[in-house]
């Protein structure tokens, strides 16, 4: 078989030395050298709800009458592109879903959005966390583990960047009122769910999260899979025991898993962490979550951080003048804070 043949779908352009193509005879005189790559015009398009060493677990044929999950591999000509978790991806080959099968995934589709943490001082790899999710849910404790704002505001700020729309829910409030927590985001008109072992929100956030795909995320130990537990029948996510010094979990869920909600829709479940790294962030998307701030700060210099130091901030002048209630830009200066100078 010849390096330009058509039946060699999936081999890339950069295996080959420009230079030992144009020297290597070429048989068929006339031929063009650039491979036409074909289109896979019949191909399936499916979501992406799990990844597993180079292994992809895609539904395709979602809510219809053959829907299945095809198991899937990489085609060479994706190149380097990364295939996460809400992805939606085009497969060819055998999409039967059979066991023993395998598809492959030829294309990407363009992402809604795109959830990320950088590395930081706890993790030093930049973690892709799930593709396309439109809500995420907000996972913290009353106490045990102590509810941390400064992550709360971390995962706020992400999920802004991101465009991804925060709903925010407070377990274990058997043990402690979140009231005094929970006046810090005042603000920030977060839609807020309270929840308790015995009595989790379930009718509720099922119909909250139905026809979404939600992105589930909290400190390890606040009861992220409990909750999850209850909104899923047979998730089956594993729970553990808080330390009761230290109020951290034993890291017990370990993987990111996509769980489908009786009501339709997902909630993509993700493992407990201690920090979230904003490396990646744009400060304007932030700051676009305050539509009111945002449309002042057009009048801001170039380059205003619309914080406390900042000379001639347009928002500080608004607040002055009365026309911006000076909470909602502290709140504001609270979130971009969290980006570091
Ligand atoms: N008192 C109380 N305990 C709870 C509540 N919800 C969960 N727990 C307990 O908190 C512990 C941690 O719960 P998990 O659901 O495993 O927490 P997680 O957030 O999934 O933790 P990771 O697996 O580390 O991500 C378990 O012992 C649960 O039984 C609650 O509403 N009240
Ligand atoms: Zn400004």
């Amino acid at each position: 078989m010849s390096w330009w043949s058509d039946d060699d779908v999936d081999e890339p352009y950069g295996e080959y030395d420009e230079s030992a193509v144009r020297s290597r005879p070429n048989p068929k005189g006339n031929r063009p050298r650039t491979k036409i790559r074909p289109e896979h015009a019949n191909a399936q398009e499916g979501r992406v709800i799990t990844v597993d060493r180079g292994r992809y677990g895609v539904v395709v044929d979602e809510g219809g009458a053959d829907e299945r999950t095809v198991t899937a591999a990489r085609a060479r000509e994706l190149g380097k592109k990364a295939i996460v978790t809400g992805d939606v991806v085009d497969l060819v080959g055998d999409t039967s879903g059979e066991p023993g099968s395998l598809a492959r995934a030829v294309r990407v589709r363009e992402r809604e959005t795109l959830l990320r943490r950088s590395a930081d001082d706890t993790d030093e790899v930049e973690r892709v966390i799930v593709a396309n999710a439109d809500q995420m849910l907000i996972v913290v404790a009353a106490a045990n583990p102590e509810p941390r704002q400064r992550l709360v505001d971390r995962y706020l700020v992400a999920a802004f960047d991101a465009g991804i729309r925060p709903l925010v829910v407070v377990t274990k409030t058997d043990l402690a009122d979140p009231a005094e927590f929970l006046s810090n985001f005042s603000d920030l008109d977060l839609e807020v769910y309270l929840s308790r072992q015995d009595d989790p929100p379930v009718d509720e956030l099922r119909e909250r999260l139905a026809g979404h795909r939600t992105v589930a995320v909290g400190h390890s130990g606040v009861g992220k899979s409990t909750l999850v537990n209850a909104l899923v029948p047979g998730a089956d996510r594993a729970t553990g025991r808080v330390n009761e010094v230290t109020g951290r979990g034993r890291h017990t869920s370990s993987s990111t898993v996509s769980l489908r909600l009786p009501t339709g829709g997902w909630i993509i479940d993700t493992p407990g962490v201690r920090s979230f790294g904003l490396g990646h962030v744009d400060r304007g998307n932030v700051l676009r979550a305050f539509t009111d701030l945002a449309a002042i700060a057009e009048g801001c210099p170039r380059g205003c951080t619309h914080m406390p130091d900042s000379p001639d901030c347009a928002i500080e002048e608004a607040v002055e003048r009365g026309e911006i209630a000076r909470h909602r830009l502290d709140s504001a200066q609270r979130l971009l804070a969290a980006l570091g100078a």
